[in-house]
Formats: structure tokens, sequence, C-alpha cells
């Protein structure tokens, strides 16, 4: 697991997953058509996180010794709000609605330069409309880091 995410997560089970039905994994292939340039090489599992319904997720920035420069999540069953923060200037920040079947991309300064975070139930909140948080399910694809092969990433984290 990168040092990043230790202790970040909290209410969760996740597993790394490399072997997935045909149809799941013809929705991958769309998530990695959508988010992925052709240079870049995807971690070779996937990374399912299972949050309960108190479950939330501290600011955290993926570690950039495991993850590459691209992280593309897909949110299912609840609802939830992302919120992004710059790291050099908290004043700066937005939030993302997460609908259950929506994909958002993290790339470049959003991946880089700014935390992100899931609101605990309390402070789900997207501007005034409240989103009360039940189990949400993410599944999250992620390119190595530049300049590594994919046998060449160790052990593969948990999460980044
Ligand atoms: O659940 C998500 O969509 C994000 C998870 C996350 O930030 C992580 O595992 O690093
Ligand atoms: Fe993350």
């Amino acid at each position: 697991m990168g040092q990043g995410l230790v202790g970040a997560i909290h209410g969760f089970r996740e597993t790394e997953k490399s072997r997935w039905s045909e149809a799941s994994r013809a929705i991958l292939q769309r998530v990695q058509a959508a988010a992925f340039g052709p240079g870049q090489t995807l971690l070779s599992s996937v990374h399912v996180l299972d949050l309960e319904a108190r479950g939330y997720i501290k600011p955290h920035v993926d570690s950039i010794k495991f993850c590459g420069a691209t992280i593309a999540g897909l949110s299912l069953l609840s609802p939830s709000v992302m919120r992004l923060v710059h790291t050099q200037d908290p004043g700066e920040w937005l939030e993302l609605l997460l609908e259950p079947g929506s994909l958002y991309i993290l790339r470049g300064s959003a991946r880089y330069d700014f935390s992100h975070e899931i609101l605990r139930d309390e402070e789900s909140f997207f501007g005034e409309r409240r989103i009360p948080r039940g189990r949400r399910i993410s599944v999250i694809c992620r390119s190595l880091p530049e300049g590594m092969g994919p046998g060449e990433s160790g052990q593969p984290p948990p999460a980044c």
C-alpha cells in the first residue's frame, strides 16, 4: 500500500482483482478507452473498494511511487461527494458528485496538485444538496508509474 493511503480510508474492505467476467471486461475496456492514452500501461489488477455507509476517505494524494499519471474510478451503489483540495492552496477546491454508474478521471493537476477525499455521511453535501451516503463500491483503474514495466511494480499495492 502506498504510504499516502495508510489510515486514510475508514470503514471499508478492498481487494485487487485481475480476473473478470466477459461482461465486466467489456465495461473495464470502456473505462480504459475513456481514461488512458495508448502509451499508458495499467496496473495489472483493478482495485475494488467497498465503503460501508459510515465509511469515508480522508484527503490524500495517491502514491507517486506506485501509481502513474491517471486514476479512473467507477462509482457504484450509493452516490457520494468527492472533494479535491489544492495541496499548496487549500482555498482552491472543488467537489464532484459521484452518481452510481459515473466515472471520474484524475490526471494532470487533479492527480498531482490536489488531494481527493470521499466525504463522510454527516458532511455529504453537494453545494446545498444533501447526498445521503449508503454503501458505495468503487472500481479503480490506475496507470503504472512512468518507466515501470508491468513486471517491475514489485509488491502491487492494495491501494495507492
Ligand atoms: O473510492 C474511490 O473512488 C477513491 C479511492 C481512493 O482514493 C484510493 O483508493 O486511493
Ligand atoms: Fe486515492
